[in-house]
């Protein structure tokens, strides 16, 4: 079953949006907990356009005596200001994703040409000594993940993005059949299979059915839409629900 780790980058975003400081990421730490969140995800961009660097800090400090059964898992792009906040917060997991600081969102995975290839073997390096789970966003393409093993990486994450995009169409299958061609070659390399981006309420199921490995999904803009109307608790334990697989009343 998977575990579901809440993306605050939208709390933020709204927090960004007056003066205040109100609604405080921070504070939605332990109501995700409690409703059976098993870890958090920040992404720090570099335009701070959402979660700031004071954020990180703050949210491992609300994380504090939750850790390591709840993970804190940082997700950035791996230059030298990344690697610095991951080295100062020590995260139990870290995703690096090829995004420019420019980019609108997350939309795409490393395909890890010679250059992503050296970008990423020199940030491993960077991080050598520090006990963390590396893990690259890729597409589902099973064709990179002999090349994620090669650099020594510990896991996937699947981009799910053109899936969801792809299922409000009914035209997902052929998606789905990749990104599971994709998590079973990364169990054949005893790497650990995470997914996210896009995902809801109505896309999970066959996710979860087609990958019954997966292991984590961190979910955010979907989960917090829908915390709008079902309340952040309410959302909360109805996507950790759908990540193990139960089907929703109604
Ligand atoms: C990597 C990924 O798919 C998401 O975690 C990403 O954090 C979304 O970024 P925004 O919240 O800035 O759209
Ligand atoms: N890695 C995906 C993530 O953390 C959240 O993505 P989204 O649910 O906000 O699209």
């Amino acid at each position: 079953m998977a575990r579901l780790s809440v993306n605050l980058n939208k709390i933020a975003l709204l927090r960004n949006s007056r003066k205040t400081g109100v609604p405080d990421p921070a504070a939605f730490v332990p109501l995700a907990a409690r409703a059976g969140a098993q870890g958090i995800t920040l992404h720090p961009r570099p335009d701070e356009r959402h979660v700031r660097r004071t954020d990180v800090d703050a949210i491992a400090a609300a994380m504090e005596g939750m850790r390591p059964a709840c993970e804190l898992n940082l997700e950035g792009y791996p230059d030298a200001r990344f690697l610095e906040i991951v080295r100062a917060v020590r995260p139990e997991q870290v995703t690096f994703v090829p995004d420019a600081p420019d980019v609108f969102t997350s939309d795409k995975g490393f395909e890890l040409d010679a250059a992503q290839t050296t970008l990423v073997r020199e940030a491993l390096a960077a991080l050598e000594g520090i006990e963390t789970r590396i893990v690259l966003f890729i597409d589902p393409d099973p064709a990179v993940v002999p090349r994620v093993a090669e650099i020594g990486a510990h896991g996937i994450e699947i981009y799910t993005g053109s899936y969801a995009e792809a299922w409000k169409a009914g035209r997902h299958a052929p998606l789905l059949d990749a990104a599971a061609k994709a998590a079973l070659a990364a169990k054949a390399h005893g790497l650990v299979v995470n997914a996210g981006h896009d995902l809801n309420l109505d896309n999970i199921p066959p996710l979860v059915a087609a990958i019954p490995h997966l292991a984590e999904a961190s979910i955010g803009h979907e989960l917090t839409a829908d915390a709008l109307v079902m309340g952040f608790e309410g959302a909360v334990a109805a996507y950790a629900a759908a990540l193990r697989g139960e089907r929703r009343e109604g």
